[in-house]
């Protein structure tokens, strides 16, 4: 199978083949991601809860970013690598350059930024420097303590149309994918089918080009996990065999369902 990369992602979301990315933070994992087929790893800043034991993602720093990239990178060879910038690592141009820059020499082929238009500038200057971007909207869990909470985004219009408008923004200033997280069904559909590039949901329902799910929650070794989450081990005979039920379904439209989504 030949590498991923944005090419090949655009192409199945113009050819309306859905694909799958998962969280994953070391090389044991990313080689299982990679023999269940699965097109995109996400090292994801959920690692300072997942691995680190912390109640939120803010105090994960860019070197530990660094180290796992690193540590996926040497673990698989064909999905593309997305590593999320950290709380504080991108509030000025400069700072977002050189950090992306960091993650990408760690073996990252992409960064995530949560945020809306204010990172056009930023957006721009990666892309300039040989950097591609997937933005993140809807619940963006750095702003958990300005959101009051991890809670569903945009269900108000005034708010939807706010997630649209920095959707078509992100994309207008060369972002190669989007995250949507926590949003109405409606709504991501609606996104969706507004944008050229890929969309890739997580408790954003079924209508997105693709899905993300965090590695431990979709192997149910998450305490508590949200409403979006389907623990894939259920009936599974190894790791292995979920990770490949998590492609299939996900490729097959069969995850996520209505108990996964909101209205
Ligand atoms: N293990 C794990 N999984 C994740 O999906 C995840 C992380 N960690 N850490 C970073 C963020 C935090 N995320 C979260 C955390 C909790 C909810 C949650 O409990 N949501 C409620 C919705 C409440 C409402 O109705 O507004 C739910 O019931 O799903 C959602 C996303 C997603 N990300
Ligand atoms: C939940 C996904 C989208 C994420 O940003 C992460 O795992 O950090
Ligand atoms: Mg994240």
């Amino acid at each position: 199978m030949s590498k991923v990369n944005i090419l090949s992602l655009l192409a199945k979301k113009q050819n309306q083949q859905k694909f799958a990315m998962v969280t994953c933070y070391d090389a044991s994992f990313a080689q299982l991601v990679e023999k269940a087929g699965i097109d995109a790893i996400l090292v994801g800043d959920s690692l300072g809860m997942v691995l680190q034991g912390h109640d939120s993602t803010l105090p994960v720093a860019v070197s530990d970013m660094a180290y796992h990239t690193a540590c996926v990178s040497r673990g698989c060879h064909r999905p593309v690598i997305i590593s999320d910038m950290p709380f504080g690592s991108y509030n000025t141009t400069e700072q977002c350059l050189n950090n992306a820059t960091s993650l990408m020499r760690s073996g990252a082929h992409m960064v995530k930024l949560e945020g809306g238009s204010w990172l056009c500038d930023s957006i721009r200057q990666l892309n300039r420097a040989g950097i591609p971007v997937c933005g993140h909207l809807g619940l963006t869990p750095q702003s958990v303590n300005v959101l009051g909470g991890y809670r569903i985004q945009g269900r108000e219009d005034s708010q939807a149309k706010a997630i649209l408008d920095d959707a078509l923004a992100l994309e207008a200033a060369g972002a190669a994918l989007l995250v949507l997280e926590c949003v109405p069904r409606k709504l991501a559909a609606e996104i969706t089918s507004a944008l050229k590039i890929p969309v890739i949901g997580i408790g954003a329902g079924n209508e997105t080009d693709a899905q993300v799910l965090v590695l431990h929650d979709l192997l149910g070794i998450t305490e508590k996990t949200a409403r979006f989450v389907r623990n894939f081990a259920e009936g599974s005979s190894s790791i292995a065999d979920a990770l490949g039920r998590y492609n299939d379904a996900v490729v097959n439209g069969s995850f996520p369902a209505d108990e996964h989504s909101f209205d």
